[in-house]
């Protein structure tokens, strides 16, 4: 079941502090973008990768790529100062370059590189029926809405999931959702909020907890410690 990947990879990594974009960190000797990037070079129904980069940046991913043999990306649009501005750039490029209105395409951030090959599957299954579907895990934590330091509600735990990426979309449906965002000026977190917006109803797929996202230097050390045990299970 064939997808194209949009993958923003222009962020800044402020919150990992080290003083460029936390993608080129090395995670057990690899740079985490190289390792996002392998899970869909390595997955034959990725069909291309679009790669939201920072213009400054261009030239080192492209020799990042040569350098480790990806060979699936078929464009790298600056990106933007939100995370959503990256990845509308990457939806514009697939339809310009001849995306069609059913293409199923996903967005997955490039920071998180321990993405399941039967998440990627089912969400593609999901998509072609239904048209808009999210990786998530349930909560294993209780979670309150707290306002000013005081708790204000509890959410019946049964219903609370923590949204990942991938987030996979009928490709006019997303391109549909981001125009009207950014029309409105509206800046969501994820791509489903945008989706949510048209009403348009979004599917959960159950994830894995180690699809962490690398984002401050704890995350870096658990995902150096999943590596590990992975290299030794196998
Ligand atoms: N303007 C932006 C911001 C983020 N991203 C990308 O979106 C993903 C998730 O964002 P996040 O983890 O927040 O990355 P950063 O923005 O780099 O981190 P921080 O918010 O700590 O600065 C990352 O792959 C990041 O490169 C992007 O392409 N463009
Ligand atoms: C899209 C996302 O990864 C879902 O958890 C997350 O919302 C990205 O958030 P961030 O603000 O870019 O860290």
């Amino acid at each position: 079941m064939d997808y194209t990947v949009m993958l923003p990879a222009a962020g800044s990594g402020r919150r990992m502090g080290a003083g460029e974009n936390k993608l080129f960190l090395p995670l057990a000797g690899k740079p985490i973008l190289v390792r996002t990037l392998s899970v869909f070079q390595n997955d034959p129904d990725c069909a291309g990768i679009i790669l939201a980069v920072r213009p400054d940046e261009r030239e080192r991913i492209r020799e990042m790529l040569a350098a480790h043999g990806i060979t699936k990306v078929t464009a790298m649009p600056a990106g933007g100062g939100e995370r959503q501005d990256s990845v509308r750039a990457c939806v514009r490029a697939f339809m310009e370059a001849g995306g069609k209105d059913d293409s199923v395409i996903m967005v997955h951030d490039a920071a998180r590189p321990f993405l399941s090959r039967r998440v990627i599957r089912e969400l593609a299954e999901t998509v072609r029926e239904h048209g808009a579907a999210i990786a998530a895990v349930p909560s294993k934590d209780t979670v309150k809405q707290v306002a000013d330091g005081i708790v204000e509600s509890t959410p019946d735990r049964s219903t609370v999931w923590l949204v990942q990426t991938p987030q996979a979309f009928r490709a006019g449906l997303l391109a549909e959702a981001e125009e009207k965002a950014l029309e409105e000026g509206f800046i969501g977190t994820d791509e489903s909020m945008l989706v949510e917006r048209l009403g348009h109803p979004v599917r959960v797929v159950g994830s894995t907890y180690d699809n962490l996202k690398m984002t401050t230097k704890v995350d870096l050390a658990i995902g150096e410690a999943l590596l590990k045990r992975q290299e030794e299970m196998e």
